[in-house]
């Protein structure tokens, strides 16, 4: 039975289920995981190796399943490289990845782990068609997503959850979601069309950009309180500010850029605050 729709053979094959590894999605997720696990002060490999494996497999199982109901089942897209043959193996596939995982967690870690860890695929699975028709569950399921993967690594190396572990994942929920919002601007006539009913489509662009960056300065707002209570380490001023001169300059530019440069200013956000926690550089000069 043909799973890849451009060629056949193994090599084609190969190709179709590699191209729904998308890293700008995917990357975020498993950054976010190990995030969790670094936040605790006995860093264990394996576990958050295992975890990180999890989220990769839900993160797949998102874009397999999207993949599949955009061309297959709503006709939205023009092209896809998996045949609906191709699509539910690489479900299937990306499930039992999962589930052995999760498995793993739940055995040989920790049952909270676990339990922190389904979530993740919940939100993956039904993404689409279910979630991404409505304005809550199209922007704010991947946010979720994340600050799960942040309770579930840092879960994985503890056992047990911290109001640290929390904290990170609330405020990357928040500002995630501004970002989700400001992406979603990029789209509103197309959306409209096929009746996706993000919340740039339901409030309209402008409204939209402004809940957006509201969203984006409570979340940093958040981090920056949290670090000046002691709860963050010193370095999350740093994070704060790199996303927030960001923010400012993305708030000028067009949608398409604007995404653009909240997407690359997230990353950098979750890198500079990584090295805070790792490192903590900045606490002894503050
Ligand atoms: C661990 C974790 C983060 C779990 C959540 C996984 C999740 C919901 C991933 C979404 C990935 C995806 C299909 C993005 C494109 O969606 P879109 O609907 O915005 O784009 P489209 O218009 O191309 O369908």
């Amino acid at each position: 039975m043909a799973v890849s729709r451009h060629g056949s053979g193994v090599r084609a094959d190969i190709r179709a289920y590699a191209s729904q590894v998308h890293p700008v999605f995917m990357l975020p997720p498993v950054a976010a995981s190990l995030f969790g696990a670094v936040l605790t002060t006995d860093f264990e490999l394996v576990p958050a190796a295992v975890h990180a494996v999890a989220i990769f497999a839900a993160v797949y199982t998102a874009h397999v399943k999207d993949g599949y109901v955009d061309y297959h089942v709503r006709g939205e897209d023009d092209d896809h490289p998996l045949t609906v043959a191709g699509c539910r193996f690489g479900l299937v596939g990306a499930t039992t990845l999962f589930a052995g995982a999760t498995l793993v967690l739940a055995v040989d870690v920790t049952l909270l782990a676990a339990v922190l860890t389904l979530p993740t695929w919940v939100i993956a699975y039904l993404h689409a068609p279910q979630l991404d028709v409505h304005p809550i569950g199209a922007t704010m399921g991947y946010p979720a997503g994340i600050g799960v993967a942040i309770l579930g690594g840092y879960a994985s190396q503890t056992g047990a959850v911290s109001t640290l572990a929390m904290a990170f994942a609330f405020v990357f929920v928040l500002v995630l979601t501004g970002i989700k919002i400001v992406d979603d601007t990029t789209d509103v006539a197309y959306d409209r069309t096929i009746r996706k009913r993000t919340v740039a489509v339901v409030l309209g662009p402008d409204r939209a950009v402004a809940l957006a960056y509201a969203v984006i300065s409570v979340g940093l707002a958040i981090c920056l309180a949290f670090a000046l209570v002691g709860l963050f380490p010193p370095g999350s001023v740093a994070a704060v500010l790199s996303l927030a001169l960001v923010a400012i300059a993305a708030h000028r530019a067009p949608p398409k850029l604007a995404t653009m440069l909240l997407i690359r200013g997230s990353y950098v956000f979750l890198a500079v605050l990584v090295a805070a926690v790792w490192f903590e550089p900045l606490a002894s000069v503050l």
